[in-house]
């Protein structure tokens, strides 16, 4: 166990880090942190939901002069979701330093971020678009920046950000230090690296998976048709607290969220065309808990940090091994177990098996639960809510009416039917989805070298203090 105030952290920052549960390093903060503090450029590799984002937000924060009002370091991120989230994870690690950290991004009023922009915050993070934006109208200036992150590089370079990416180093000073991270390095991040890096040490968790040890992938062979209604079952008989299903496109997010909600789970879905005000609101809801389901395209793939994600539906194939190691990273973060679920037609086994020789981890198959088995942990799930009323006594009011129908009914028939009504009740509910032709790409770019397994100490547990993790129930 490494704690932040052995690995020379300050004491400002330690109280933060003591706020916020953490409780020891992570192997990637522990490995990544002395090396940044020396001023030297990383390409930082490791596990999704490892704590990349304090790795390289910490050496920022000691780094920063807070008696200078000038933009001291930025982070780009491929979208405004990591963006926000970003800058909040390095605001509360800022909290005791005097230090601000502001969000920039595509879809929110320029002329707000022009007047933030003008209160002189220390750290930007933003995405490429909307940074480049600001700099073309000279409201951000980069000219004094010593640090770089580069959050998610790999995802920028497929998303065609390299030209943005490289106009916005341009601007930046010869001798900043820069910092790219990400679970996954393929190839031609490589070439980035020479192009923009000096020398960089790399800094990789040797780790036999590049998935997550947390998260137990399963896989059910479907067909197209059948996709939905077999959700409906796996959702019902995992009964998760909160769960994220990604869909190939817009059109699919919508109409898997529209079909949910007519089934009666809270859904919302978040894709590209919603405007940032939907954005946020249904991130918002979902960090809440106020919806437990996201449904989502690739947009949340990345780096998105919501704690009590117990569970990944893959309900298309995703269309490359990197995709989905940072889909079902969404669960199993922070030391936490999750399952991640893949649904397969049976065209698409294949990809089940080359996406499993890419991120050398196990994907194993499971029987689909049958409607008996689906109706059981409906009826469990009501009954385990009506037990948990009964003993929070919340049925004061009910009382008078309960006596009066226990004088004329039979008592089983009565409970029978109040579990009913708490079951849920929309399950004939007709829906229909078009169907999606799948886009593989078929060409697994994830690299991995370690043959031998390093028995991570994040495997045993590293975690929030009090947060017990929570196993998925099993299948
Ligand atoms: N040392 C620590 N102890 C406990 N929790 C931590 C620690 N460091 C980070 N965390 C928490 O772990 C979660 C995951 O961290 P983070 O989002 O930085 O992961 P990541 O490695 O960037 O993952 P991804 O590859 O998905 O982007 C966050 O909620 C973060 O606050
Ligand atoms: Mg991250």
């Amino acid at each position: 166990m490494t704690t932040f105030q052995e690995i020379g952290i300050s004491e400002p920052i330690q109280r933060a880090i003591t706020d916020m549960g953490f409780e020891e390093a992570s192997p990637i903060q522990e490995k990544a942190i002395p090396v940044a503090l020396t001023g030297k450029d990383i390409i930082g590799q490791a596990q999704t939901g490892t704590g990349k984002t304090a790795a390289f937000a910490i050496p920022i924060l000691e780094k920063v002069d807070t008696s200078k009002k000038y933009v001291q370091a930025i982070a780009i991120a491929p979208t405004r979701e990591l963006a926000i989230q970003v800058s909040e994870e390095i605001n509360r690690l800022a909290k005791y330093t005097g230090i601000t950290s502001l969000p920039i991004y595509g879809g929110q009023s320029i002329d707000r971020q022009i007047k933030a922009l003008k209160k002189g915050p220390h750290i930007i993070t933003g995405t490429p678009g909307r940074l480049l934006d600001h700099i073309k109208r000279k409201t951000l200036k980069l000219d004094r920046i010593s640090v770089v992150v580069l959050d998610e590089a790999d995802e920028m370079l497929d998303m065609g950000f390299l030209e943005d990416i490289e106009r916005i180093l341009k601007e930046t000073p010869e001798d900043k230090q820069t910092l790219l991270f990400s679970a996954t390095m393929p190839k031609p991040i490589q070439n980035l690296a020479e192009k923009f890096m000096r020398d960089p040490e790399l800094v990789k968790m040797k780790a036999k998976e590049v998935t997550s040890p947390t998260v137990k992938q399963v896989y059910y062979e479907v067909n197209e048709r059948d996709k939905f209604e077999v959700l409906c079952r796996l959702l019902d008989v995992y009964n998760p607290d909160l769960a994220v299903i990604f869909g190939r496109t817009k059109r699919r997010v919508d109409e898997l969220s529209d079909a949910l909600n007519k089934r009666g789970y809270l859904a919302e879905g978040l894709h590209g065309d919603l405007n940032q005000r939907q954005r946020d609101v249904v991130m918002n809801k979902f960090r809440d808990g106020n919806i437990d389901i996201l449904v989502a395209t690739d947009v949340a793939a990345r780096g998105i940090d919501v704690s009590g994600v117990t569970h990944v539906y893959n309900f298309d194939i995703p269309q490359d091994p990197e995709s989905y190691v940072h889909r079902i990273g969404r669960t199993g973060r922070a030391g936490k177990t999750g399952l991640a679920i893949t649904f397969a037609t049976p065209r698409e086994i294949g990809q089940i098996r080359s996406i499993e020789k890419a991120s050398k981890g196990k994907i194993q198959r499971k029987p689909i639960p049958t409607v008996a088995e689906a109706k059981e942990s409906i009826q469990r799930v009501a009954l385990e809510k009506m037990v948990h009323l009964v003993e929070e006594e919340e049925y004061k009011e009910f009382k008078q009416s309960a006596g009066e129908l226990l004088e004329q009914y039979d008592a089983i028939a009565l409970v029978s039917i109040a579990l009913k009504l708490l079951s849920k009740e929309q399950r004939d509910v007709p829906v229909q989805l078009t169907s999606e032709t799948p886009r593989y790409a078929n060409k697994p770019k994830i690299k991995v070298k370690e043959k031998r397994r390093v028995n991570y100490k994040g495997n045993k547990q590293f975690g929030r203090k009090g947060e017990n993790s929570k196993r998925p129930k099993s299948l």
